[in-house]
């Protein structure tokens, strides 16, 4: 920015004959500056430089009053002046003195000049009262014309270099001042971002350490406890597979505000990660089952409904509590008891809430024991198939089995496999352990038609985390491919559940597998989500009644009517139904005079080695058992 530079300068003199002096000063020392400026132009052919353009402008003030009124009013208007000439004595007024002082007052930036013959104060007494600094030079009258025109010159540009200069620190400040505000408020936000979750706006898990730690340290002082809640929802990976991703956040997020709103401020509630989130209810009472009210608020909070799209949900929980100090005395002890009572809380069936008891860690430890376990069953080939018959009820033959995995445990004899398939599926070993089922019951089916025992059918579970691997198919055509058998003695049973985890994916697999020329059905019919028009889609051959439904046949009437409808709805699809779980010959009475298509259960046969199929099949190639 060019700024006109300020050649203001005031005459402070008594002698109406020194004004005039000063004029004509300046106006000759003017003209020349301006035919020296012609001059170089019409030399060097360049325009006349700028800074030649002197132009100085001259007030008069006779009296020290009226230099100091008009420094007052040029502030005022903003147009200062650079300089002042002043004279000492300037009779009746105030003095040379009395006139800086006052003209100082109204503006400190005043480049001043005395000139002067002579001075009523001596010139040491002057300078030391006179707050001096750079400001004040002296001009010892008679002075010739060219110092005064320097003096103007020098020091009217010093005024404006130092003004300049100011401006330019002032920008300089402004630009210092929002840079460190930028980088504060980029500091804030990465201290931020790493203490918080991005979703919810919750503290995380860094955070938790540090209030937990505090909490504790409180607690410790002023004899309280602290009540740690580790909580999961319930169902959350459900709700995320069928209704998307978006409505999962949209439910974390409102999950995570009502929690925030059921809490005291010194409170703090945490999202782990998932759907796990952490409350720490600071100063608690020693006495009582701490935390509990809380507890109760925070679950009927969550339990409220929640809109999602078209869907209205009710949220249910699962939380586990530990308590310090008895329940840990460090922060990690103490969330691992808390996850520990949470796990507790889900294997009671969710929607409740565990406090922490020392026998869970021995939970934990034999968890970890059963996980060794079965990594080494599936190194040391510890598997074995039982196989159970599956018969026509019309016609009393075998037309398949299911193969039923065992674990022959080197200290606990034959495991069921209710025992370890829950873990095998949470740690991934299921996978392996699935492979070798599908094979070993594949190259098994095949050797009994090898040996002319008939063409059976051999059906395999497949877990739902056996299900979503991506080279299932690929696994399944191996067995096939290695065992020789042919697709259409494969069946593969799948559960509702595992099916609505992912519909469209699981669609789009089951209709491959179809294409292989692989049978499927659905296990466990009833207990699971499938919806009718879902059911409908499924290519499958079999509708499996779960055994929970034939258990009390005949004298529950409900069961009854459950299986009524599920053989009626299989036979509306075209399915063949089975039930599982026949145990009496009540039980085979209802299902038979109710069309039920098949049958598997102890009343027949329960799960028995490969040699036992072989006897079965001898032994009832004639049906007169039924
Ligand atoms: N009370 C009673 N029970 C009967 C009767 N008839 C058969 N059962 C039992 O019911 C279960 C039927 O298998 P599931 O429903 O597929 O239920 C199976 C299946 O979900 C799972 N499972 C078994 N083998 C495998 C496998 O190779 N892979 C996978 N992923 N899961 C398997 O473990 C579950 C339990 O298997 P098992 O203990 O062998 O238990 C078997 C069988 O022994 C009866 O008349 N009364």
């Amino acid at each position: 920015m060019t700024r006109t530079p300020n050649r203001r300068i005031l005459l402070v003199d008594d002698m109406p004959s020194i004004h005039g002096d000063f004029r004509k000063i300046f106006r000759t020392q003017m003209q020349q500056h301006a035919q020296l400026g012609a001059m170089e132009a019409a030399l060097f052919g360049k325009e006349k430089p700028a800074a030649l353009e002197v132009s100085f402008e001259l007030d008069s003030a006779y009296q020290g009053q009226e230099a100091w009124a008009m420094v007052q009013t040029s502030v005022a208007v903003g147009r200062p002046y650079a300089m002042a000439f002043v004279d000492m004595r300037m009779p009746p007024g105030w003095n040379g003195m009395q006139t800086i002082e006052h003209l100082w007052q109204a503006d400190a930036r005043l480049q001043v000049v005395i000139c002067t013959a002579y001075s009523d104060t001596p010139w040491d007494d002057l300078l030391a009262r006179l707050d001096v600094r750079d400001r004040l030079l002296i001009l010892k009258k008679p002075f010739e014309a060219i110092e005064v025109y320097q003096l103007a010159s020098s020091l009217t540009a010093k005024w404006q270099m130092a003004e300049d200069m100011a401006a330019q620190l002032a920008r300089l400040e402004v630009v210092v001042h929002n840079r460190t505000h930028e980088l504060h408020a980029a500091h804030d936000s990465l201290q931020y971002q790493a203490t918080h979750d991005t979703l919810t706006g919750l503290p995380n898990r860094s955070l938790l350490e540090d209030r937990l730690r505090q909490a504790m340290a409180y607690a410790d002082r002023s004899a309280r406890q602290v009540t740690v809640a580790m909580i999961d929802l319930d169902n959350f990976k459900l709700i995320n597979d069928t209704l998307g991703h978006q409505a999962g956040d949209e439910l974390l997020k409102t999950m995570a505000d009502r929690m925030a709103a059921c809490v005291r401020s010194v409170d703090t509630v945490v999202r782990q990660g998932g759907d796990e989130f952490v409350v720490v209810l600071f100063d608690q009472p020693v006495q009582g089952e701490s935390g509990l009210p809380t507890l109760h608020r925070l679950r009927d909070a969550m339990a409220q409904p929640v809109v999602l799209g078209r869907h209205t949900l009710q949220i249910t929980a699962s939380m586990g509590l530990a308590t310090y100090p008895a329940d840990g005395s460090d922060v990690e002890t103490l969330l691992m008891n808390a996850d520990a009572a949470m796990y507790r809380a889900k294997e009671l069936g969710r929607n409740n809430y565990q406090f922490y008891a020392a026998e869970m860690n021995h939970k934990a430890q034999n968890k970890l024991a059963m996980f060794e376990g079965l990594h080494n069953a599936i190194t040391h080939g510890a598997f074995e198939l039982a196989y159970q018959p599956k018969v026509a009820l019309q016609t009393g033959q075998i037309i398949g089995v299911e193969a039923l995995i065992r674990w022959q445990h080197p200290e606990q004899g034959l495991v069921a496999p209710d025992q370890f398939i829950p873990l095998a599926e949470e740690s991934g070993l299921i996978v392996p352990i699935g492979e070798w089922v599908l094979r070993t019951a594949c190259m098994q089916n095949k050797a009994w038609q090898d040996a002319g025992m008939g063409a059976i059918g051999i059906s395999v579970n497949v877990s739902a985390r056996q299900f979503r691997e991506e080279d299932l198919l690929k696994r399944v055509a191996q067995a096939l491919e290695d065992s020789g058998m042919q697709a259409e003695y494969l069946e593969l049973e799948l559960t509702e559940s595992l099916i609505m985890q992912d519909l469209e994916k699981a669609l789009e697999t089951m209709r491959a597998l179809q294409a292989m020329g692989v049978q499927l059905s659905i296990d466990d019919f009833g207990t699971g989500y499938s919806s009718l028009s879902a059911l409908k889609s499924f290519p499958i051959v079999r509708l499996k009644i779960d055994r929970a439904f034939v258990r009390d046949i005949p004298h529950d009437e409900d069961d009854k009517a459950i299986a009524r409808a599920i053989i009626s709805l299989g036979h509306e699809l075209g399915l063949k139904v089975i039930a599982e779980g026949v145990e009496t010959v009540q039980q085979l009475d209802f299902l038979r005079a109710n069309q039920c298509d098949e049958m598997q259960g102890y009343y027949f046969s329960r799960p028995v080695p490969a040699s036992g199929i072989e006897a079965l099949l001898r032994a009832h190639s004639s049906p007169e058992w039924i």
